[in-house]
């Protein structure tokens, strides 16, 4: 489990994480979104204990991550796969890793196995594409075998094998109890992975909960009608209680279900040409939620 508790961060005069508050729990896939600039890094640095909190607590488990002494053990971190000595193999970068964390030489080759590298372990990593180097990262978070995971943007740079390969792994790897974090600016990437949202915008704490209650709060139906005598059917679905906005050519109408529509429209002998439900999809109300959180827009802070 990881607590973030009223986690402020500072660079000079930047707020990049102002008062943040969430619970990731184990045993779920827990998604943390936000647009560009939103602070997602900079938690998961303080998660880290990479970078000190300006104000705030952040624990593992618990205790803070730097207090932990089991490392590798206890959680499995990848920020930027961009970071690795491209000079040495996928095996001897590992086997590095194994070593300064106590973990026996055997684990690398399970690791380059369970991400798929198996028959690029004695490749240059400087060779490796960026879906084989989040792959390598995946790895290298996995070697210790650690209860918590928390990947920054994985899904960068996979092609639609790897991305379907990884969504597997993190639900897997959930599945076992473990705690797993991921970020993403991408609420696409979420929709099939995540099964729980920590929604940020400009430092700030948007959302915490499951995506299924996201989507239920922000995704709303409209049934467009197209009618000859719009002004009958305008007024009749007014009176029922629906919202109904009028354009040239159709009506576009909230609060009533397309059947309850079709029959308003029966019973006053209103004759339609179209009737069509539309469902706001996930990523157009994690848009409409974050909107205005851009950090483009944060100048004056
Ligand atoms: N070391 C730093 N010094 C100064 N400002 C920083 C530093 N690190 C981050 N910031 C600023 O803090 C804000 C949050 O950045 P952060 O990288 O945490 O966002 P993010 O949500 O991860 O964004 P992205 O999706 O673009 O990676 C940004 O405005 C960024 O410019």
């Amino acid at each position: 489990m990881i607590e973030v508790i009223g986690l402020t961060k500072r660079y000079g005069g930047k707020t990049a994480v102002d008062d943040l508050s969430f619970t990731v729990r184990p045993g779920h896939v827990t998604g943390f979104l936000g647009p560009n600039g939103a602070g997602k890094t900079t938690t998961l640095r303080v998660i880290l204990g990479l970078d000190a909190p300006t104000a705030g607590a952040v624990t593992v488990d618990g205790v803070p991550f730097r207090t932990h002494r089991r490392g590798l053990h206890h959680v499995g971190a990848l920020l930027d796969a961009q970071q690795v000595h491209g000079g040495r193999s996928a095996q001897a970068h590992l086997a590095a890793l194994a070593r300064s964390n106590g973990i026996g030489r055997r684990r690398v080759g399970e690791v380059l196995a369970e991400v798929g590298l198996a028959d690029a372990g004695h490749r240059r990593i400087g060779g490796f594409s960026l879906g084989m180097k989040q792959r390598l990262g995946i790895a290298a978070a996995l070697l210790g075998d650690p209860p918590v995971l928390m990947f920054d943007e994985p899904i960068n740079g996979m092609d639609p094998e790897g991305v379907r390969w990884v969504r597997h792994l993190f639900r897997s790897l959930a599945a076992q109890g473990r705690t797993v974090f991921l970020s993403s600016h991408l609420m696409t990437e979420m929709e099939h992975t995540a099964d729980h949202l920590v929604v940020i915008g400009q430092g700030r704490l948007i959302a915490a909960e499951p995506l299924r209650a996201f989507a239920d709060r922000g995704t709303r139906q409209r049934v467009t009608v197209r009618t000859p005598q719009p002004a009958v059917l305008a007024a009749a679905l007014t009176a029922a209680g629906a919202s109904v906005d009028t354009a040239p050519d159709h009506l576009a109408v909230r609060g009533l279900s397309a059947e309850q529509i079709g029959a308003l429209a029966f019973a006053n002998a209103v004759e339609l040409h179209e009737l069509a439900t539309h469902t706001t999809s996930l990523e157009e109300a994690f848009m409409e939620i974050t909107a205005g959180h851009a950090d483009h827009l944060a100048g004056s802070r």
